[in-house]
């Protein structure tokens, strides 16, 4: 209940259409059951023998026909304005819902697959329209119908409403079998299609690995035995499911036959008349169908609730990265660093770093050296906000990254990640994903100063050569070229790079380093190598072991000190 109060709330915006969608129903039921009445009628004036049979009929008609204009009208305007509400709430709804994702941290993201995300804003926000434009107005027409139909009923005749009640707890029950047992099957059915889709999903990924290993006959045998078993569990519930809709016909009809019966003897003792009898049994179609269609709308109702739940949940989640009320905007920043006490874990009592303390004044280049795992990465993350540290602080010119605008922050860092994603678009607008209005020759200039221009003009249509998944496949050092192309249009303060130089060919790395220099003058920069050679010019090198810093100072410096940079600096010039 909660649920639909929060949707229907939700969907302030669209009340009008709802109202609107609401009366329709409301007066295309009554003009439904304006038809049954005027036969009933017509049959009393012909039974009666009325000599204005003729012209009262006409007049009958032609009403009738007013009324099936209005019906059609209404049946419109009742689906189109419901429908109209339900979709653009659920436009709204999948952009608040997709504006919310994207504010949170990424912890949340972590231990979620990006299909699961993807069905939150697809599958289970669909159930709003569910809810607005086919439940609540299903629950509504029934509920409606079954008391206007059983009002009319007891007005023609009491003894004749109260027998066709006989049959109605048979519906129920039938009902009540179909809920409890068949939609469970149902339910079933649509689990093995998730098992099916998953497993080809996966399986279609890695198309590449089932080749090499050679697991074509063991993977077809697997997709063959889910299909069979969705097949069959489909096939398993239909069979129950059928069965619903005959008993269903059988009691509808078993009450007719009482009618007739029992309206055949109450005719013969002259306490009802024909067109009594024939206006009942024409109703009583009507007064059946809410009840036959009761597991229906229950079913619509409760999986409605259970995908907006499911939406509210993402909705109702709290993001670990806070940001403050009237937060501290970085403006003129010069760049300093600082990390004091730093403390981070991803899971509670495994910490990656413990009270790390650095200084980086700004203008200076930092590189970050370490052991695959110590924590490189993360630390460089914690400067970005992607996550607070839990004990400690994280300061930019003297400012707490908690105190500061993660707009103003992030506008004021450009970063080159490990794993360089781009996006399904031309090279122009991957470039220009870091500044949006950026001109021609801006995006040429930095592309030339990554070492990328070439390349691009190498392809088919250049900057306007689409790429990503629809488009060319890029080699990795193509694609970080790219990525240290669009860092560089950002034109930050500070500059993050994470491993930027690992896909590259020995020629193009010194290239860049090149070019890399010129761009961190005058710019605090925190980069992470584990090519020693690209970080050799370093102002700061922070070497970490453990949960902390073994050693600190320049390339020489370090050398001198004959420890663990001296003897990773010995093995990769071997
Ligand atoms: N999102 C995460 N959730 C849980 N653990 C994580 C997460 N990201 C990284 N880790 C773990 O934290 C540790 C540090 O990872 P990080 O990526 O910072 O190391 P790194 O020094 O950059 O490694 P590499 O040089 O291989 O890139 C690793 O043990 C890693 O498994």
């Amino acid at each position: 209940m909660k649920v639909c109060i929060r949707v229907i709330l939700g969907a302030k915006k669209y009340w009008g259409y709802l109202i609107l969608s609401m009366i329709s129903i409301i007066v295309l039921t009554l003009t439904q059951l304006y038809a049954p009445w005027v036969i009933k009628e017509l049959t009393d004036l012909a039974t009666k023998g009325d000599p204005e049979i003729a012209a009262k009929a006409s007049k009958m008609g032609l009403n009738l026909l007013a009324a099936y204009a209005l019906q059609a009208l209404c049946s419109f305007t009742r689906g189109y304005s419901a429908h109209y509400g339900a979709y653009h709430y659920l436009a709204d709804l999948r952009t608040a819902l997709y504006d919310k994702l994207q504010h949170l941290s990424l912890n949340y993201f972590n231990d979620k697959q990006t299909g699961q995300l993807v069905s939150r804003i697809m599958n289970d926000a669909a159930n709003v329209e569910l809810l607005l434009a086919h439940a609540i107005p299903d629950l509504i027409i029934n509920v409606f119908i079954f008391l206007s139909v059983a009002a009319i009923l007891f007005s023609i005749n009491v003894k004749l409403a109260a027998a066709s009640f006989i049959t109605t707890p048979f519906l129920y029950l039938i009902n009540i079998f179909y809920a409890r047992v068949v939609l469970p099957k149902f339910r079933l059915n649509q689990k093995a299609i998730g098992d099916l889709n998953g497993a080809l999903q996966d399986n279609l990924s890695g198309v590449k690995e089932i080749q090499v290993f050679n697991q074509q006959e063991y993977e077809i045998r697997k997709i063959g035995m889910l299909a069979r078993r969705q097949s069959n569990t489909f096939l398993n519930a239909m069979r129950l499911g059928e069965l619903f809709h005959p008993f269903i016909s059988f009691f509808s009809a078993a009450g007719t036959v009482i009618i007739i019966i029992y309206g055949g003897y109450l005719a013969s003792i002259g306490e009802v008349s024909i067109a009594d009898i024939v206006g009942f049994i024409l109703y009583l179609g009507l007064f059946y169908q809410p009840i036959t269609r009761l597991s229906d709308v229950n079913e619509q109702l409760h999986t409605a609730i259970a995908g907006c739940e499911r939406v509210f949940e993402v909705m109702d989640e709290e993001s670990s990265i806070k940001e403050k009320i009237n937060p501290t905007q970085l403006t003129n920043m010069k760049g300093d660093i600082e990390f004091r006490h730093v403390t981070f874990h991803y899971i509670e009592g495994s910490p990656i770093i413990k009270n790390f303390d650095l200084k980086i004044q700004s203008g200076t280049t930092v590189a970050l050296v370490g052991p695959t795992g110590v924590g490189k990465t993360t630390l460089v993350s914690l400067l970005n906000r992607f996550y607070d540290p839990v004990q400690g602080s994280i300061l930019i010119d003297n400012c707490d990254l908690k105190d500061v605008s993660l707009k103003s922050l992030r506008d004021n860092v450009s970063m080159v990640l490990q794993d360089v994603y781009l996006f399904t678009g031309t090279v122009f607008e991957n470039i220009a994903y870091s500044c949006r209005n950026a001109t021609k020759e801006q995006i040429i200039t930095v592309a030339q100063k990554a070492q990328a221009h070439e390349f691009i003009m190498d392809l088919e249509h250049g900057y306007d050569t689409y790429i990503g998944e629809r488009g060319v496949k890029l080699s990795g050092g193509q694609k970080q070229r790219l990525a240290i192309a669009r860092a560089l249009l950002r034109d930050a303060p500070i500059l993050l790079l994470d491993e930027a130089t690992s896909a590259l060919d020995n020629q193009t790395e010194a290239a860049i380093q090149q070019a890399l220099s010129i761009l961190s003058a005058g710019r605090t920069t925190l980069m992470i190598a584990h090519r020693l050679s690209t970080i050799k010019s370093a102002d700061q090198i922070v070497v970490l072991e453990g949960t902390g810093v073994a050693e600190q100072g320049t390339h020489e410096t370090l050398l001198k000190k004959k420890g663990i940079y001296a003897r990773l600096h010995a093995a990769q010039d071997i």
